[in-house]
């Protein structure tokens, strides 16, 4: 049967939760079924002006099919005469960015968390012929417990050829979308590579003052390991293995789940299992 046509009637809105370029997220509950989700409203004109409501209905479609622990769910969406609503999963935990800004650096044990999660995450999209473009800790949030929850498709593509420019921080591009040719799943990997760094380090990787400097450092420069931080060799190993230029020779996610780093950091994730076992009784 079909799902039932909502409206803003069947919803009680709540504070807002963020505030975005085409509109606000609010904590809304709705009425029948007292669930407590995450209402998107953007505004038809914001998106008719910035030409992206072909992204949109992209987001929509993509993440509206996604079933993943890692994936924030979208419910539905409905729209009135000017604004579209999209009827989000509503993470308690509040946006990845913050909580770095709010931490500087997270320990091993949960950056390789989040590493598996985005990991798992992502090889879900790969299997079914979806890049996301645009992994970075502004599109990530946490759930109650802490876990990834990848929030925004709005990039994501099932091709590859790239339609608009970029907005937002340049950090996390790939060198070959920087460059501008061709490219696949693999961008979406080094994305995770800049997102471990950052998370180990408290910087990105390749930062520089201008969009220009930034592009430069990711397409020239050889990942750096500040002094002041001490990494341990195998997350070093594998962050020299991950942002390596060359598309063709980056780790692919399988490789990432198994390696020696996410081993030591990540226990039980090769089986699965990410929470720590019960002690034996007795
Ligand atoms: C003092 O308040 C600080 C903000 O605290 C929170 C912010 C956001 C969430 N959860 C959340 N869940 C789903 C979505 Cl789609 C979303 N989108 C908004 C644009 C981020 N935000 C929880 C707490």
């Amino acid at each position: 049967s079909q799902p039932a046509k909502l409206s803003l009637q069947d919803f009680d809105i709540g504070r807002a939760l963020g505030k975005g370029k085409f509109g606000n997220v609010y904590l809304a509950r709705e009425k029948q079924t007292k669930l407590i989700v995450a209402l998107k409203v953007l505004f038809k004109k914001q998106l008719d002006k910035h030409n992206v409501a072909q992204q949109l209905k992209n987001e929509i479609e993509i993440q509206y099919h996604s079933r993943h622990d890692n994936i924030l769910k979208c419910y539905g969406f409905f729209y009135d005469e000017k604004r579209v609503y999209l009827i989000l999963e509503y993470a308690p935990g509040g946006e990845m960015y913050k909580a770095m800004q709010k931490e500087g650096t997270f320990s091993e044990e949960k950056t390789a968390k989040y590493v598996v999660q985005l990991a798992r995450a992502l090889k879900y999209c790969h299997d079914r012929k979806v890049i996301h473009r645009d992994i970075k800790p502004e599109n990530l949030l946490l759930d109650g417990a802490g876990n990834l929850k990848i929030a925004d498709f709005g990039w994501s593509c099932l091709t590859t050829k790239p339609r608009q420019t970029f907005c937002g921080t340049l950090d996390y591009l790939a060198p070959e979308m920087v460059v501008g040719t061709a490219y696949d799943h693999s961008v979406d990997v080094w994305s995770l590579g800049v997102l471990m760094y950052e998370c180990l380090v408290g910087k990105a990787p390749f930062e520089g003052a201008t969009h220009d400097a930034t592009f430069a450092r990711i397409t020239r420069d050889a990942i750096e390991f500040p002094r002041h931080v001490h990494m341990a060799e195998d997350a070093q190993e594998l962050l020299r293995n991950i942002l390596v230029k060359d598309p063709a020779k980056r780790l692919s996610l399988d490789a990432i789940l198994a390696s020696a780093w996410v081993a030591r950091c990540a226990p039980g994730a090769a089986t699965g299992a990410l929470v720590r076992p019960a002690p034996p009784a007795g």
